[in-house]
């Protein structure tokens, strides 16, 4: 049996609107880490045996280059009028210009995708026309596949499993793809997907902003921190106050904002971590 080959479409909105429902769990970091999860799921779907290529249609210059670097071929969001029309551009600009046959709309927000899941997910809706793939809540969509020469007809957003299942796509169901499913709207979405595993650009930007709770004085509302990497950092009692906490323990994790680097790195906001 030969192995499908499915170009895949990939939707970012600016990181700066992106992910506005991880706000309050990640605070200033979110725009960061909106590109960080695309550029995960783009570099594992890049590393599935059954994915040919990869389209992103973004409008955001800067993530649009770091997607680039990824691997995606980067398109505008014509015709800005949303993430269907968005969709369907991308999957007619696969056909159009790359030759594509197959294609599939994926979520950008699974930061734990593992290649040989999404494998599994495109082999078993490689036999239909069109397939889908139910969010792990069973309420939205992460992935929805076309067949050559099949319209996508994408009904993203939202409730979107029951608009794909009404409008004729076979749901795949049940597939050991735990990692596909886990697409991260909030911070307890976070939670299950770094328990899951993520990938290293969400990494490394959640390490940015995690550190210990090492030493704290009442008095002063002032103390310091320990990063993960064992280095110290002092927060005064304006990045105390800014947190909104009332008070801190050694041991307890926290969630960090800093400004500048290296030597002149300075906290500017502490408060706990809440995924
Ligand atoms: N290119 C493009 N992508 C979009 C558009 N609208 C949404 N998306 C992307 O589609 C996916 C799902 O979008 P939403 O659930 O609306 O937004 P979100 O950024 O995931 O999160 P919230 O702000 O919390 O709703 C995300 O990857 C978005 O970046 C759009 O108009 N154009
Ligand atoms: C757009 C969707 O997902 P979410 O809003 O959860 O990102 C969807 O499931 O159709």
């Amino acid at each position: 049996m030969t192995t499908p080959q499915y170009t895949l479409v990939i939707p970012l909105k600016p990181p700066a609107t992106a992910k506005s429902r991880l706000a309050p769990a990640v605070g200033a970091l979110r725009p960061e880490l909106a590109l960080a999860f695309a550029l995960d799921t783009v570099d594992a779907a890049l590393r599935s045996a059954c994915v040919a290529g990869v389209v992103a249609v973004c409008d955001d210059p800067a993530a649009g280059a770091e997607l680039a670097l990824a691997g995606a071929v980067v398109i505008p969001d014509a015709p800005a009028a949303g993430l269907n029309a968005a969709l369907n551009h991308g999957a007619e600009y696969a056909r159009s210009a790359l030759g594509a046959g197959a294609v599939a709309a994926m979520s950008a927000d699974l930061p734990a995708l593992l290649p040989a899941e999404l494998t599994r997910v495109l082999t078993a809706a490689h036999p239909f026309p069109r397939a889908f793939l139910a969010d792990t809540q069973g309420v939205g969509t992460v992935l929805l596949a076309a067949g050559a020469g099949v319209r996508l007809a994408p009904a993203f957003g939202g409730e979107s499993r029951a608009r794909h299942a009404a409008s004729g796509a076979v749901e795949l169901t049940p597939l050991d793809a735990a990692t596909v499913r886990r697409d991260v709207d909030t911070g307890a979405d976070l939670a299950v997907a770094l328990a899951l595993g993520v990938g290293p650009r969400t990494l490394a930007t959640l390490g940015r902003m995690q550190a210990t709770a090492y030493t704290y004085s009442p008095d002063s509302r002032s103390g310091q921190v320990l990063l993960d990497d064992g280095t110290a950092l002092k927060f005064d009692a304006a990045a105390f106050d800014a947190g909104g906490l009332r008070l801190l323990r050694p041991g307890q994790r926290v969630r960090i904002e800093t400004e500048g680097e290296g030597g002149e790195r300075r906290i500017t906001l502490i408060t706990l971590q809440t995924f």
